[in-house]
């Protein structure tokens, strides 16, 4: 037997209105403070987007009742107390809209729980899709149970259409053979101005300044963060390649890998010799650098690679400027001319728009 809803008095029934869905972010740094930024005028511009419910960062909790840029500025001047908060779950209820623009690893690890309770998750951070494989699968496996949508375009190529593209053809019934690129933003701008005279940590710092690199950026150096993002796109395109399965040579010495974050700054200058050596070498060969991530997918398997490559001046790789990704992707329907995507790569803003845009597509879903 269903209950029949109580009637109101001109006779009809009261229409109850659906909860709206409400937004959290997580973390309150470059791309969080870029996020609110384009929240603020997209609504100012009229256009529906949830309202910010509470921001956390890792000093703290923030209800956000009133504007949300003070109340960033707020979270952002908070002492600190030494402890990483996480948002506790019960604070957000299913359908909302959770922002993760954090890098932080324990908060990756909650996106399955979260996502299995119902609440959306939208994120910058790749350490959801693009760590351990037993993690990204629980992540699959929870949008399916919870029937929550899980925005991550802006994990690879800041929102560049990459991983949809995959995942588009991949929908479309094609198999991806191969994709190689440039997939680090920080890095094909350091090649892009690298100029073999001055010293390559100088580069480092700007980009570090610019908002390019991860918040550490020994991430982007030690090819880390290609990795990561070589992992999103393979699971994407329906392989389960494990983290262990890409060869990354790094670009870090191990003097520099040990070096707390205090000293990181000062140890960054070990980078100048190795890096001079590499661009002279180059040069002689009248080749550029570019940091490369491919993976390969035949009978045998799938053979994944991340590192520094001498390319020649006319090889498509070498297309682009500044923070471009460049990125080929060979597939039953792409097979002698591969689908090529090309565009900035990384910064605040672009990020953030596509964090903007995963959110759209979660309130667009209901
Ligand atoms: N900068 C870029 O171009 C791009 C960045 N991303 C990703 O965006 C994420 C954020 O990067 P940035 O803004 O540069 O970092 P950031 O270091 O400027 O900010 C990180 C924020 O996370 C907060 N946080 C750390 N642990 C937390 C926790 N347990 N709970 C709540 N908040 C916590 C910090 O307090 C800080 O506010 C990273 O995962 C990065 O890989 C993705 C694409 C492009
Ligand atoms: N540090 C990253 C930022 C985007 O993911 C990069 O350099 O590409």
């Amino acid at each position: 037997m269903t209950l029949a809803a109580p009637l109101n008095e001109i006779g009809t029934a009261p229409s109850r209105a659906p909860r709206q869905p409400r937004l959290a972010l997580l973390g309150t740094g470059t791309v969080g403070r870029a996020f609110v930024a384009r929240h603020q005028r997209l609504s100012q511009r009229g256009l529906a987007l949830p309202a910010f419910e509470l921001l956390a960062n890792s000093r703290g909790v923030f209800d956000c009742a009133g504007d949300p840029e003070q109340v960033l500025q707020l979270a952002n001047d908070a002492q600190r107390n030494g402890v990483a908060h996480e948002i506790d779950a019960a604070r957000l209820r299913r359908g909302d809209i959770l922002v993760d623009a954090t890098a932080s690893d324990a908060v990756a690890a909650r996106h399955a729980e979260w996502l299995s309770r119902g609440i959306r998750v939208v994120t910058a951070n790749k350490l959801g899709n693009g760590a351990d494989l037993l993690r990204a699968q629980a992540v699959a496996r929870a949008q399916r149970e919870g029937h929550a949508h899980y925005g991550d375009s802006a994990t690879v190529g800041a929102g560049l259409p990459l991983l949809r593209s995959i995942r588009e053809l991949v929908a479309g019934g094609d198999r991806i053979h191969a994709v190689e690129g440039v997939l680090s933003g920080s890095l094909a701008w350091l090649f892009d101005r690298y100029d073999g005279m001055r010293p390559f940590s100088g580069f480092v710092r700007e980009a570090r300044e610019a908002g390019y690199t991860e918040p550490d950026p020994r991430i982007d150096l030690s090819g880390e963060d290609v990795r990561r993002k070589l992992l999103i796109l393979a699971r994407a395109a329906g392989i389960a390649l494990e983290a262990h399965e890409v060869q990354v040579d790094s670009l870090v010495p191990a003097t520099l890998a040990d070096a707390g974050d205090d000293e990181l700054d000062a140890r960054l200058p070990l980078l100048d010799a190795p890096l001079r050596e590499h661009y002279q070498q180059a040069w002689r060969d009248g080749a550029k650098l570019r940091f490369v991530g491919r993976f390969e997918a035949g009978e045998a398997g799938c053979r994944a690679s991340v590192g520094l490559r001498a390319l020649p001046a006319d090889h498509p790789l070498c297309g682009g400027s500044g923070t471009d990704n460049r990125v080929a992707i060979r597939s039953d329907r792409y097979c002698e001319q591969p689908l090529v995507v090309q565009g900035p790569g990384a910064g605040a803003e672009v990020t953030a728009a596509a964090l903007l845009d995963d959110v759209l597509r979660a309130y667009a879903g209901g």
